[in-house]
Order: C-alpha cells, then structure tokens, then sequence
C-alpha cells in the first residue's frame, strides 16, 4: 500500500505538489485562526486550508518565524496568511490579535487550538511550575483562545473550533503526566464548550494524533530513536502519521463535511492507543529513569 502523499513525510517544507480530496472551494473564503501556525501540524493545517480557499491568520510567540511562513502560505496558495505574534497564556495579547483579525479580515470563520508545549520527564523530576506551564499552554491557552474568538465573533455569526489533542494519554504513559493530563482536560474541554456553544451555531470539536512524524513534537518526544528501534510496527498501521494527514482531519471537522458532527474527538493515531506498545519509557529504555530531565 502506497503512502498518502510519500513527500511530505519527515519533511516540515509546504508542499511542491497536493492532491486533491475535498473540494478545493471547501473554505472559499473564509478565515480561520490557527495558534501555532508557524511549524509543524499547524503550518500544515494552515497550507492545507489555505489551498481550500480560506484566508488564515498564523498565531504563536516567534514573529520572524511566523513571517517567513506566511510568505511561503501565500506563495503556495495565493491566498492572505497574517502571522501575529501571541502567547496563548496571556488573554490580552490573543485580544489583540483578533481584533487585529476582524480589522484584516471582517470575519474570523474557524479556530484552530493547535498550540502546545512538550517534553519527556518523570513526574518526579518534573518541577510544580513545569507542570503548570503545560497545563497553562496546552489547557488554558485553549480555553483563553476559544472564549476570545467566541467572545469577539462566533457568539453573534457561528464559527467552528478544532482543538488538537493526542491519544498519548489514553491508557497513560510514563514521562507525560504533563501533558496528558492537559490533553484529557482539552477533550473534555471541547465536549463541555461543544454543549455550552452549541446552540449560537458553534461546533466544538478535536483531532487526537499519534505519533506525528516532521515535527518538534515528534522529536522531542523521541521519534526518531522510537521509529529506528522499530516501535512503531507494533502501530496497527505500522508506520508514524504524517502531518497533511492531520490537516485532513481538522479540514473535514473545520469544514461543512462535518455539519451535524460537535463535541467529536476524532482520532488519527494509526490504531496507536489501541495497543499496549506504546508507552515511550519503555521503548525508549529509560523506564527506571527518576531524576533527569529527558
Ligand atoms: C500515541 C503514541 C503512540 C505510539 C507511540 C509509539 C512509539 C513512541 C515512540 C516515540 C514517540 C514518538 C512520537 C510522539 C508521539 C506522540 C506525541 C504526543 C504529543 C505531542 C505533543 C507535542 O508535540 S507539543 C509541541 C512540542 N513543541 C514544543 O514543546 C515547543 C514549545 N515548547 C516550549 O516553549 C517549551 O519547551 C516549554 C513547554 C517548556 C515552555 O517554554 P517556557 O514558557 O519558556 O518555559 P520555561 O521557562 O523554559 O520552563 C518552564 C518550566 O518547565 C521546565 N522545563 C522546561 N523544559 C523541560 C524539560 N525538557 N524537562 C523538564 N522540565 C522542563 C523548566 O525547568 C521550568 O521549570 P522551573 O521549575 O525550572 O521554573
Ligand atoms: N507531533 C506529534 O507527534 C504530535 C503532536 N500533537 C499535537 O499537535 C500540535 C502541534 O505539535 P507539533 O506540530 O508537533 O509541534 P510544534 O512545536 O511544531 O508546534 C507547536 C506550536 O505551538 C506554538 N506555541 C507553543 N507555545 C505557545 C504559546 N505559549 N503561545 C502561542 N503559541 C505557542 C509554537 O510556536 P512558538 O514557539 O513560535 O510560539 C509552535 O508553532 C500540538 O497541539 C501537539 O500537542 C499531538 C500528538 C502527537
């Protein structure tokens, strides 16, 4: 069985060629809010979109790198990127930006909370304000990020949330006590706001992925080593994902396709959490490990 798209794996460039799977209108003209636009799955979540028609604003702490990829989405898509320069923990500077976006754009049509923040390390190892800072990223920079853009613009005209999650917490893992525990609060999160948010035209839904391979996560999280022992065979896809087919998924839960669909957690794992082989510590042989920071 062929690859998906064979180039785009291990890469983080956009994409030289795409084919279609949706209709390339699927967005036309709308305008989605992408936290952590700039790298990784938001970069091509924000491609992915931006080929479907829609105009996107790029949204995290590292303006030089939001610019340089705002000049590449554009190129590649001839569409508007606007890379704006936030950090999720703090609500004022996401205040800034979509109104800065409403002034752009006059309408803000879909969110994506795709900002995260991640590490290996033992619970013990792990200090209170690490923990917290995980939580503050991941948890509450969705919760600041969603009541903003609810707040300014979905409460009167509707709009759609994708938050990005992640199956690593499922049967639990050692080393991420973090950020599964962040995760699990966010898809709960996404069920709670899909009920509250509803009834104003707002479908609140996530995307949970495996191992996402071309990313900061992926390595951070030992990807590479894992996929050079062959963990991932033990995968029922056997093989890591990849990052346009993450865009895929939060393109069909942005998007129209999945109209009647709130408070979803869609998962892309591969069958990954299915299985009882997934747990880092061991695959990577530092399960005795109590102390260093990894
Ligand atoms: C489902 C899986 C299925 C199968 C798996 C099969 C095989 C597995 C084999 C391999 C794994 C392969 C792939 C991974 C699979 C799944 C991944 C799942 C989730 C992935 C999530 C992500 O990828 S999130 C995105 C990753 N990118 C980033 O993290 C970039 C952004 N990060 C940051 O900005 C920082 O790292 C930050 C999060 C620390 C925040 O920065 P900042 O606000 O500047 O904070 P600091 O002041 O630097 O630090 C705050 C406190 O945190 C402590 N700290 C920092 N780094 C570490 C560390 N590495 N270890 C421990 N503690 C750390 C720091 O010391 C501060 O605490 P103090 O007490 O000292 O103040
Ligand atoms: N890669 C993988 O295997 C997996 C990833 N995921 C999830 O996918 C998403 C993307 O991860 P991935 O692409 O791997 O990693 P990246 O590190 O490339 O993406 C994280 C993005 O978040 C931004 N960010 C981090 N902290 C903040 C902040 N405080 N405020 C605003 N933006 C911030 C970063 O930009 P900057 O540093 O410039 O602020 C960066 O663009 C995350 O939610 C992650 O948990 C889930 C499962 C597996």
């Amino acid at each position: 069985m062929s690859e998906l798209l064979p180039e785009d794996v291990g890469t983080d460039d956009c994409l030289t060629s795409y084919t279609y799977i949706y209709s390339p209108d699927l967005l036309k003209d709308q305008v989605a809010f992408i936290t952590g636009g700039g790298s990784g799955i938001g970069l091509r979540i924000a491609e992915i979109f931006m080929r479907h028609g829609c105009d996107t604003v790029i949204a995290s702490r590292n303006l030089d790198k939001l610019n340089e990829a705002a000049k590449k989405l554009s190129a590649v898509s001839g569409r508007r990127c606007l890379p704006l320069c936030i950090d999720v923990r703090q609500p004022d500077s996401i205040m800034a930006a979509v109104d800065e976006t409403l002034k752009e754009f006059g309408r803000v049509d879909i969110l994506v909370n795709n900002a995260a923040g991640n590490f290996l390390c033992p619970a013990t190892a792990l200090s209170f304000n690490a923990f917290k800072t995980v939580l503050d990223i991941d948890t509450l920079g969705t919760f600041n990020t969603s009541k903003v853009v609810y707040e300014k613009w979905f409460k009167d005209h509707g709009g759609s949330i994708v938050n990005i999650s992640a199956t690593l917490g499922y049967r639990g893992q050692a080393l991420q006590v973090h950020a599964g525990s962040a995760k699990a609060a966010n898809d709960a999160m996404t069920k709670h706001l899909a009920v509250e948010w509803g009834p104003s035209g707002v479908r609140v839904n996530a995307v949970a992925p495996g191992p996402i391979s071309g990313t900061e996560g992926y390595r951070r999280l030992g990807g590479p080593r894992g996929e050079a022992a062959g963990a991932f065979q033990s995968i029922p896809l056997q093989r890591a994902g990849n990052k346009t087919e993450m865009a895929h998924c939060a393109l069909f839960l942005a998007s129209r396709a999945s109209s009647y669909t709130t408070g979803a957690i869609l998962v892309a794992d591969g069958g990954a959490w299915l299985t009882s082989a997934n747990d880092f510590s061991m695959l990577l042989g530092i399960a005795s490990s109590k102390s260093a920071k990894l």
